[in-house]
């Protein structure tokens, strides 16, 4: 049988196996021994070339990604979708702004998604925080996994390229997520079975279409705690992680300002009039002050 060869994406890895999308069906493949030699494992998001025998097929060549995330193991993201709960618990923003923070250095576009606002008596509660983070230059939602309240602009939103969600544990991932994709759950429980119960593999990812187009990457156990455990950001790197400072960058006394300490900073000036918020700023600093204690090397092994 002649090789044929097809164009598509990664929906799918699991044990050894990938699953491509293409126009013409999706396909079993296996990597060509040639990725291992060079360290590099196809991930779930990959554009991929694949050549075709039959039904079994081998992925020949992967495209440039665009990023890619070690924990979850996701290529080419366009979205993060942070889920932060506006009570119960009440939102870590120091946790939510390491988790913008990483996804403004990938170049994934952060987005919020501000969750249990049936929990609130009245919307002040969570127009507070909703204004923090618009102000701040971000899409901003306010859902409910329950009354599905606000997911409807959500879903919309994400209606193309590839989103991912992440939270912290508690803040109703998994329950936002099947409010927007209600046949979700019946999918990963098969998928849980097929694994055994409790025993997902780190290396398993899977990208599930929105209906009306779209992929959301699902990934057992992904939190909050693992995006910062497997991203470090240099402190040079940092403060374009943080998009507000962008039009005061240039504007800093001392070329090389940390923005943390130094006189003539136009950031902190900026923060002391309230064009910045103070807690992103307190953030910025925290992280600033982690950042200073990774070592050259700890940098180069990632
Ligand atoms: N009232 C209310 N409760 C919610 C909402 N979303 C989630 N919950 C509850 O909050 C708890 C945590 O929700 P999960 O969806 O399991 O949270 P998760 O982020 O996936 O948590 P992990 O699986 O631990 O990472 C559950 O008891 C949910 O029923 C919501 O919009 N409103
Ligand atoms: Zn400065």
């Amino acid at each position: 049988m002649t090789p044929e060869y097809q164009q598509g994406l990664i929906v799918r890895a699991l044990g050894g196996f990938y699953y491509v999308k293409t126009p013409g069906g999706t396909y079993e493949c296996k990597a060509r021994g040639l990725f291992r030699k060079e360290g590099i494992s196809p991930l779930v998001g990959d554009r991929v070339k694949i050549q075709l025998t039959g039904q079994q097929g081998f992925i020949e060549e992967i495209d440039e990604r665009r990023n890619s995330l070690i924990r979850p193991p996701v290529a080419n993201l366009d979205r993060l979708v942070l889920v932060v709960s506006v009570v119960s618990p009440p939102p870590n923003l120091l946790v939510l702004d390491k988790m913008i923070a990483i996804a403004e250095y990938k170049n994934i576009e952060p987005v919020l998604a501000v969750t249990k606002t049936d929990l609130c008596e009245d919307s002040s509660e969570y127009d507070r925080l909703c204004a923090l983070y618009r102000e701040a230059g971000f899409r901003v939602f306010a859902v409910s996994a329950v009354t599905r309240e606000g997911t409807r602009p959500l879903r919309e939103y994400l209606s193309d390229g590839i989103n991912c969600f992440c939270g912290n544990t508690g803040a109703g991932k998994s329950s936002l997520l099947n409010a927007i994709m209600p046949d979700l759950a019946l999918k990963t429980a098969e998928i849980s079975q097929k694994l055994g119960r409790g025993r997902h593999t780190t290396r398993h990812a899977e990208l599930y279409e929105l209906e009306g187009g779209g992929y959301i990457a699902d990934t057992p156990g992904f939190s909050a705690v693992e995006l910062s455990r497997y991203e470090v950001i240099r402190k040079e790197e940092l403060q374009r992680c943080f998009r507000e400072f962008a039009p005061y960058l240039d504007g800093c006394r001392f070329t090389g300002c940390s923005h943390t300490c130094e006189k003539g900073c136009a950031v902190l000036i900026a923060a002391g009039e309230g064009r910045i918020a103070e807690s992103r700023l307190q953030s910025y600093r925290v992280m600033y002050e982690d950042a200073k204690q990774i070592k050259e090397w700890e940098l180069d092994k990632r």
